[in-house]
């Protein structure tokens, strides 16, 4: 049975406006993301990608602004809620206790002036006033055994913590109110690749436990690949393909899909030769009428440059390719 759905996200854009003029950098986004589920986002520098996760939490700031669409999330105890249209005071209230984050840079979550233990408790005690002190100390004692670290290290400041640490904490904090959604925007790139995978195989073991749901992203395939239920791959500020890990890789339908994949080496198969994809990504403050990887699109042709694709349903995944529009005579059912 398929677990029911958590966020829904429906048409979401989101608009950078700034003197130099307004750049969509989400548009007209629409995905379902499960309960339990961890969806990956992937796709080049500017894409998009932290634009769209911070949208999810409703943490933008100016000059970002969302100028359509609506977040749907479906609480476990509760009526469903458009996130978009919330107060501040409201969503204040959900953040931590059902969607939580974890951002690139553990520094700039955790207070420098302020013990570790101490940003725990703080955090529990909010959302939970009934719990005094000492409960709240044991409870950070064992959400930071969760992720390898020792209680005893709670009365450390984080300068006192390396890398690694620090970064792990800032995940187990974000599970100290047992949340509904996590996201994560590149949660390892402060660490080396050894602890980027230990950090990110207790997230999925923390997941096994808790059922949390995970949105995250990074510039890395193939951690995605490993790890994410799905996938969803943006171009210009669009989902271009959303689909299962496997089918991803295996059977990309996107030319912008296809190219990412071989820009990485392969998972488990022998090294063989990265193509990479040639050019570079628009410019967001002037859109092309069609779709924006065809100037950089080996398969490109003039029904290309004629509207946005939208996404279309092709076989397991999502695609938004006019190789796969019925009506165009170029398409191939397997291009
Ligand atoms: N503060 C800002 N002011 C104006 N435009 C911005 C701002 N932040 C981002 N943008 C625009 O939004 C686009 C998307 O940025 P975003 O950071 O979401 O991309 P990303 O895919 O997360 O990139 P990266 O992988 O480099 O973090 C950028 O190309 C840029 O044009």
């Amino acid at each position: 049975m398929t677990d029911p759905a958590l966020l829904q996200v429906d048409g979401l854009s989101v608009d950078y406006l700034t003197p130099q003029g307004s750049a969509r950098a989400c548009s007209d986004i629409s995905f379902t993301l499960r309960r339990g589920e961890i969806l990956g986002v992937a796709g080049e520098s500017g894409s998009g990608k932290s634009t769209l996760i911070t949208a999810l939490t409703r943490l933008q700031r100016p000059p970002a602004v969302t100028s359509a669409g609506r977040i749907v999330y479906h609480p476990a105890d509760g009526e469903p809620v458009d996130l978009v249209a919330q107060s501040e005071r409201a969503l204040r209230r959900r953040r931590w206790r059902q969607l939580a984050i974890v951002m690139q840079s553990a520094m700039d979550c955790l207070n420098p002036v302020m013990r570790l233990g101490a940003q725990f408790t703080d955090v529990l005690r909010t959302h939970d006033p009934s719990l005094d002190r000492a409960a709240a100390w044991q409870r950070a004692g064992e959400l930071v055994r969760m992720v390898g670290i020792a209680p005893d290290r709670l009365p450390a400041y984080p300068h006192e913590l390396s890398g690694g640490m620090r970064q792990r904490s800032l995940i187990a904090l974000a599970l100290a109110c047992d949340p509904d959604l996590v996201v994560m925007d590149e949660p390892t790139t402060a660490v080396d690749v050894v602890m980027q995978r230990q950090i990110l195989a207790q997230v999925l073991r923390l997941r096994e436990r808790f059922g949390f749901a995970v949105v995250f992203v990074t510039h890395d395939l193939s951690l995605l690949l490993e790890l994410a239920d799905r996938i969803a791959i943006m171009y210009a500020g669009r989902i271009v393909e959303i689909g299962s890990s496997a089918d991803l890789y295996h059977r990309p339908k996107h030319p912008y899909t296809k190219g990412l994949r071989d820009s990485f080496p392969p998972l488990h198969a022998p090294l063989r030769e990265l193509s990479g994809i040639p050019g570079s990504p628009p410019d967001l403050r002037d859109p092309l009428p069609g779709c924006a990887f065809g100037p950089r699109c080996p398969r490109a042709h003039a029904a290309c440059e004629q509207a946005v694709p939208p996404l279309r349903t092709v076989e397991a995944q999502d695609v938004a390719c006019v190789l796969y529009d019925p009506q165009n005579p170029e398409a191939t059912a397997h291009a």
